[in-house]
């Protein structure tokens, strides 16, 4: 478990930071390996609220925040925004949700995320899901996808499997280290992939 200090709250009213206790959990992968096709499963049956970091920045795009044109530029060069953005979106959220058990998708996405979000939040993640999966395989999914992303085009694709290797993985590695990583074969069709996270949350 961790504390959300409500920095949103703080910055806008002035008043005192409030906590909230909760449970995270992040969910990892390169690009097209599952993540919110798994979320969704999870979400289901294990009654978490789901946060894609990549879906609060679209939806911050929409808003028309001040923000939503760097964030458009990023997304669609496969970059990553930078931190105080995404942590606030997620602060945000958590702290507007009833729940405390959250499954935090695509996020950290690299050393930057992960150090900023532990700072300002104060949570370290009970465990961490790492959807293996070849780029080959993510590749078509992602091609097939048809959800009009912006970065779902093959020059981008590329670029977000580059990230991904330099930027994400290390992030992987440093849970890893710590013993908090479930790696699961993401290659198989959903159905048995979920039944491999359906038994690691069940023991967890
Ligand atoms: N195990 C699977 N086998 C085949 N297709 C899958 C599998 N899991 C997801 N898909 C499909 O692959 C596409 C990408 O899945 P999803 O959106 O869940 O990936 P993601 O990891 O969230 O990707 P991104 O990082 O780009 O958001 C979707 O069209 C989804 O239906
Ligand atoms: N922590 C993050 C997460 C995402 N982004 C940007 O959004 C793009 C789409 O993310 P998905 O998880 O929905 O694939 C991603 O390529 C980044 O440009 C980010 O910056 N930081
Ligand atoms: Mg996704």
């Amino acid at each position: 478990m961790g504390t959300v200090v409500d920095a949103v709250n703080q910055e806008v009213n002035g008043s005192l930071p409030t906590e909230k206790k909760v449970k995270v959990v992040f969910v990892l992968g390169g690009p097209g390996s599952g993540k919110g096709t798994q979320c969704t499963n999870i979400v289901e049956h294990f009654g978490f609220t789901h946060l894609s970091a990549g879906d609060l920045l679209r939806e911050e795009i929409k808003s028309g925040s001040e923000n939503g044109t760097m964030i458009q530029n990023m997304i669609k060069e496969g970059k990553i925004v930078p931190s105080e953005v995404t942590v606030k979106l997620l602060q945000r959220a958590m702290q507007e949700s009833d729940n405390d058990k959250f499954l935090i998708d695509g996020f950290p996405r690299n050393e930057e995320n992960r150090a900023a979000f532990e700072n300002v939040t104060g949570i370290v993640p009970e465990f961490v899901l790492f959807f293996d999966c070849s780029e080959e395989e993510m590749e078509r999914r992602l091609l097939g996808r048809n959800q009009g992303r912006v970065d779902d085009n093959i020059e981008t694709i590329r670029k977000r499997f580059n990230v991904f290797v330099e930027s994400s993985l290390p992030v992987i590695e440093h849970y890893r280290s710590r013993e908090k990583v479930h790696v699961i074969d993401a290659g198989k069709p959903i159905e048995d992939v979920f039944k491999t996270v359906k038994n690691i949350f069940m023991t967890a």
